[in-house]
């Protein structure tokens, strides 16, 4: 049968059953978000305590890279793939300026290389 046979009834089952896999993946993205947000914490207080600046762009440039390629292989859009990692490290460099700022260390050069 093909999607234009099933009856209604059996759309709406099928569309509902979908949407509960929806919601499964909608709650593993907040959960894994929320992970992510714990280790860039931690990040961000390690960058406060020696005033390393916020921001690494090119740490940002390898990762769009990496992230751009995976996207490829699993068939989603790259484009999508860098602009939603580049919303996330957008308010990752809010949570660190913040963090610098209460910290009372506000680091306004590159870091040193070793
Ligand atoms: O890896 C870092 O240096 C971070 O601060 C984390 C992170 C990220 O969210 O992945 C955020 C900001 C930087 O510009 C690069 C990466």
């Amino acid at each position: 049968m093909t999607e234009h046979e099933t009856s209604d009834d059996d759309a709406l089952t099928r569309l509902q059953s979908i949407r509960e896999s929806i919601d499964n993946v909608d709650a593993a993205l907040i959960h894994l978000l929320a992970e992510r947000f714990k280790f860039t914490q931690l990040v961000g207080r390690l960058k406060a305590a020696h005033g390393l600046p916020a921001a690494d762009l090119e740490r940002e440039a390898r990762q769009i890279k990496r992230l751009r390629a995976l996207a490829e292989e699993s068939h989603l859009d790259p484009e999508f793939a860098e602009k939603f990692l580049n919303f996330i490290v957008a308010e990752v460099i809010h949570h660190h300026e913040r963090i610098a700022a209460t910290t009372g260390v506000i680091a306004t050069v590159e870091p040193k290389t070793v």
